[in-house]
């Protein structure tokens, strides 16, 4: 469960407000998808979630841990895919995931099961053993995201998860990420693709201005438009007020 307090964070010295004051929680077995306008705050949030930003003010909690407090636990209970994924290009692809293996402190068998499940998904078997520099930019996404799966994390992390992915391989994270819920994990994704966060979140908040703007189920948002509308049709209305 991801739990947000009261978290701000200013940029420039405290003169750039990207997160002001927003609050939710994401529960266990829950896809949350976090949707706003370009600029409106998902990355500074993201970013403090998994510990690579402090937050001015408020508290994360990640399965009951306190993200500054306890930062290597929840570290270790979150993974994380960026938005331009940063891979180690001189590593090969099976080094670079049993890096990810060690430093997640995975066994031999859980990471034997999971490396060989997450490269047949992502139909990357025949390039493991190749370095990473030589992968494509789909590819490179691929390795990340099953690096990011091998240690089965209560919490998983993803900054628009889909841009770059061929419709097969993101078809293939979806089921993933609903399948991690179905065994009581948590998934939080960025995304500008409203038609994929209505399908498959459970959960929905949108942030605009460093701010939350409308938060909760599909049908929650629907009654709070008072009709029924597509999930465009009510992030353009609340984003532009
Ligand atoms: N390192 C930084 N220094 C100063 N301002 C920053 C920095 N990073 C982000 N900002 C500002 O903070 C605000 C929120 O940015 P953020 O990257 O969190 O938005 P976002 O919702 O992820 O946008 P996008 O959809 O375009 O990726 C923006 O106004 C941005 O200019």
């Amino acid at each position: 469960m991801l739990k947000i307090k009261n978290l701000s964070k200013s940029y420039s010295k405290g003169t750039k407000k990207a997160v002001d004051n927003i609050s939710f929680t994401a529960r266990k077995g829950e896809i949350y998808g976090f949707l706003g306008p370009n600029g409106a705050g998902k990355t500074t949030t993201i970013k403090m979630i998994v510990g690579l930003l402090k937050q001015d003010e408020g508290s994360i909690s990640i399965s009951g841990k306190d993200t500054v407090r306890e930062s290597l636990e929840t570290k270790l209970l979150t993974s994380y895919v960026p938005d331009n994924p940063q891979v180690y290009e001189k590593l090969k692809g099976i080094e670079y995931l049993n890096f990810m293996a060690d430093v997640y402190n995975v066994g031999k068998n859980e990471r034997k099961e999971r490396i060989s499940k997450y490269l047949s998904t992502f139909e990357l078997e025949d390039a493991v053993n190749d370095l990473i520099s030589s992968y494509s930019h789909g590819m490179k996404q691929k390795i990340v995201l099953t690096g990011a799966l091998i240690s089965d994390p209560d919490l998983f992390v993803l900054d628009e998860p889909m841009v770059g992915l061929d419709p097969k391989s993101s078809f293939n994270l979806k089921e993933i990420m609903r399948e991690m819920c179905d065994n009581g994990k948590t998934v939080f994704f960025s995304t500008h693709v409203l038609e994929v966060a209505e399908k498959i979140c459970d959960k929905i908040a949108i942030i605009n201005k460093g701010k939350i703007i409308a938060e909760g189920t599909m049908a929650e948002l629907k009654q709070k438009a008072g009709k029924e509308e597509s999930l465009e049709r009510i992030f353009l209305e609340v984003t532009e007020k």
